[in-house]
Parts: structure tokens; C-alpha cells; sequence
């Protein structure tokens, strides 16, 4: 719909030009997707909130030396996790640094006391328990993963996820967002993301926008995930999420994205990946959101009515019931969805593990949550 060259000279389009891009992008979602916008109600799980990596934004990981470092006990998740289920939630999205037993010895013994010497591991308990013991399915945000995590992984997750953020080597510089991040080596991302591929796992990925990357380095990342995505056809939707700058990071001064930035590069994505592929912008990051329906979103990402995004502290949730009436007034409904997309519950032998398919299936059937899109294949 939209080729490379035609995206790249996009960067800096404004004014009237911005809002017919943006009309295009919204007629392929009304084509694709109809009057309707979606969400996933659930609850947010930070098993853990310690990482080997140090994000220039990242106000979610602490080091042990802050005194505010976890690793979430079972009973804590199973605690969130049946208070979620109380207020209707249907998606228990587990959201994770990385790998912090390889850097603080601390995490090492915490994982020892909870009879672990992974992350990987406990998570997969955790959510094997979550699966066991109530209606939630597990969504598994945990960064990068090698292809054993991702097979183990898929019979305890309904679907999985990890932002590809840029696929720019440029940020891991210096002074630049990425910089000591090894689970931000762009290369590291997308084998993460083929791995998924290649063990049939519905996947949610994304861009991180206004970190220090070009113009160019956003449709070279949206481009090599619709590429994935097309060989492999496990790509369920895309988020375009905007930095917000957090007091005490290193990037507490760094400029924001506006929203014009935001209008842009959701119209060229939703214009420039496969119609099936979900467009997602989180409604809590910026206060104008009627515009991203504008600009051709179909979906709102997971909301909770009991937890806060541990990502985005400072940003609420909007009710649920004054989305509604946003979305409403322009003309499209806000409806439910489950975490794993109805494409992927309708091939369910490919897509989901024997294990947690029935169990998938059967929450869909009685929440009539199963068939509500139209998708093109
Ligand atoms: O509350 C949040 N949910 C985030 N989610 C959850 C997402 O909104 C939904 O849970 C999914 O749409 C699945 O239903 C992510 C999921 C991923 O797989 C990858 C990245 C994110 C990022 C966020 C986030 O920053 N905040
Ligand atoms: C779960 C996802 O949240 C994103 N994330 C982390 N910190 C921020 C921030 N300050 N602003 C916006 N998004 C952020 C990262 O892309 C991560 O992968
Ligand atoms: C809190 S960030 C969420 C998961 C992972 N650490 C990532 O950056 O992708
Ligand atoms: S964004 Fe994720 S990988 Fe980066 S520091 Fe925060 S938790 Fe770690």
C-alpha cells in the first residue's frame, strides 16, 4: 500500500498532507477491521523488576543497592491474579527485566529461596500455576529470549510478546538509549522474533518511538517486522508506543514525541504493514487519543482496572467506560478481545500448545470473545 521509498519521504509531512496520510491509514483499518476497537482486559504482573540491562528511559528496573528490588512470590501473583479475575480480567500479562541473576548476586539468592536459578524458569512456573489455577491467560513480555525459552515457554503463555523498539545498532552507542543493553543488540531482537516464528507463537511486537532514532530507522524497523512476519505469518499486532521521559533516567531531558510525530508514524505503519497485522497505541501515554483512531489504530492493548502499568507509573489508565465513550463518539465500538488474536484460536493445532489450547478455547467460547474480528489472512 505504501512503498519504502513513498515512507521515507513521509519523515516531515504536516498540515493537510498529515491528515489525508492519515484518512488513508484509516480507511484500510475500516476496510480491515470495521467499526470496532479492541482492548484486552488484564492484569499487569512485574515478576521481577531487576535487569541485566539499563535502558536510557527505563524507570521500571532497580538495582538491590535501592532497596525497591523484587522478584514477586507466587502468592503475590496469585493474589493479583484472583483479584483480576474478581473485576473481570481475562489476560494475566507478565512484563519482566532480564536475566538479572547474570549481573546481581542478589537476584541469584532471591531466585534460590523461591527454589530456582532462572528467571526463565520461575517464570514458567508462575505461569503454569496462573494457567492451573484460575481463568487468566498468561501474556509473556520478557525481552529477548533464545528458541529453547520460547518453546518452553509456549505451553504456559496464551501468546507472547517483546518490543522490537529500533532496529538501529546506532542507539547501543554512548550517551545513546541501548548503550550496555546486550538484549537490545537489534540482531539478538529479531531472532527473538523469528524464533516465535518458527514455533508458531502468536507474537506482539512494536516500535518504541523518540528514543534518538531517524526517521528512516522507524520504517526499516516496521518493514523488517512485516518481513517476519510475512514468512511467518505469527506477527498478531504492532504497538507504536511513545518515549515518555522519566525524571532520573538519562534521558529525563530528552524531547518527547508529539503527537503530530505519533499521527505520522502510525498512519505510515498501519499503510505499510500487512492489513492483518492489529495496529496497537496504549491510551494512557498521551491524553489526545482520539486522533490515534484518526491515524488508523484498531486497537487499545491490554487496560486494567486494578493494576497500574509498573512501565508508566505516572500515566493511569483511562476508565474503561470513558474510552468507550470516546471511541463512541467517533463512530466505533469498544470491544473486548482476548490476549491471543482470533485467527490464531481458529487454527489452534499450529498455534497453541495441546496443553492450553481447550483451556483457551473454552474461555473464548463462553466470553463470546472468539470470533469477533473479520480478518484478512
Ligand atoms: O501496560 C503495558 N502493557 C504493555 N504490553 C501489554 C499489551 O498492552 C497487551 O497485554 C497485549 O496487547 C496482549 O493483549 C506489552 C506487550 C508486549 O507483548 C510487548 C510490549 C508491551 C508494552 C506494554 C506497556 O508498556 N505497558
Ligand atoms: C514494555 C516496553 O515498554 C517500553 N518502555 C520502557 N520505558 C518506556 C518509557 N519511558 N516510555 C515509553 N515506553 C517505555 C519498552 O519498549 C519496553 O519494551
Ligand atoms: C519493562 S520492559 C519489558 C520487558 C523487557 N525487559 C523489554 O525491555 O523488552
Ligand atoms: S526497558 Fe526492559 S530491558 Fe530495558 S532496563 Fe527496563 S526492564 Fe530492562
Amino acid at each position: 500500500m505504501l512503498s519504502r521509498q513513498e515512507a521515507l519521504a513521509l519523515a516531515n509531512v504536516t498540515g493537510p498532507d498529515l491528515h489525508a496520510l492519515c484518512e488513508s491509514a484509516a480507511q484500510v483499518r475500516d476496510i480491515c477491521y470495521g467499526q470496532q476497537l479492541t482492548y484486552s482486559r488484564k492484569v499487569f504482573i512485574p515478576l521481577t523488576n531487576m535487569c541485566r540491562d539499563s535502558c536510557g528511559y527505563c524507570t521500571f528496573v532497580k538495582t538491590p543497592e535501592s532497596g525497591q528490588a523484587w522478584y514477586l512470590t507466587p502468592d503475590e501473583v496469585m493474589d493479583i491474579v484472583q483479584r483480576g479475575e474478581q473485576l473481570g480480567c481475562k489476560e494475566a500479562l507478565f512484563s519482566l527485566g532480564e536475566k538479572p541473576e547474570l549481573k546481581y548476586s542478589y537476584a541469584r539468592d532471591r531466585l534460590q529461596t523461591l527454589g530456582y536459578s532462572s528467571t526463565v524458569d520461575y517464570l514458567h512456573d508462575v505461569a503454569a500455576q496462573v494457567i492451573d489455577q484460575s481463568y487468566l491467560l498468561p501474556h509473556i513480555n520478557a525481552g529477548t529470549l533464545d528458541k529453547d525459552d520460547v518453546r518452553r515457554l509456549k505451553p504456559v503463555a496464551a501468546s507472547m510478546g517483546m518490543m522490537l523498539e529500533n532496529i538501529s545498532r546506532r542507539l547501543l552507542r554512548k550517551g545513546m538509549a541501548h548503550h550496555a543493553c546486550p538484549d537490545k543488540v537489534p540482531q539478538a531482537r529479531l531472532k527473538t522474533i523469528e524464533y516465535a516464528g518458527q514455533l508458531d507463537v502468536p507474537f506482539t511486537t512494536g516500535i518504541l518511538i523518540g528514543i534518538g532514532e531517524s526517521w528512516e530507522e522507524r520504517i526499516e524497523s516496521l518493514l523488517a517486522i512485516n518481513e517476519m512476519h510475512l514468512y511467518y505469518g505469527h506477527v498478531q499486532e504492532v504497538i507504536v508506543q511513545n518515549f515518555r521521559a522519566k525524571a532520573g533516567t538519562a534521558m529525563a531531558d530528552h524531547t518527547e514525541p508529539d503527537l503530530d510525530d505519533m499521527r505520522r508514524t502510525l498512519a505510515v505503519a498501519r499503510l505499510l504493514l500487512h492489513p492483518s497485522i492489529s495496529l496497537q497505541a496504549p491510551p494512557n501515554l498521551e491524553q489526545h487519543y482520539g486522533a490515534y483512531v484518526s491515524a488508523g489504530i484498531n486497537d487499545w492493548g491490554g487496560i486494567s482496572p486494578l493494576t497500574i502499568d509498573h512501565i508508566n507509573p505516572e500515566r493511569a489508565w483511562p476508565q474503561i467506560s470513558s474510552l468507550q465513550q470516546a471511541c463512541q463518539g467517533k463512530g466505533y465500538q469498544l470491544r473486548e478481545r482476548l490476549t491471543v488474536y482470533p485467527r490464531y484460536l481458529q487454527q489452534s493445532e499450529r498455534y497453541l500448545d495441546d496443553s492450553i489450547s481447550p483451556f483457551i478455547s473454552g474461555m473464548a467460547a463462553s466470553n463470546g470473545l472468539a470470533a469477533q474480528q473479520c480478518l484478512p489472512d
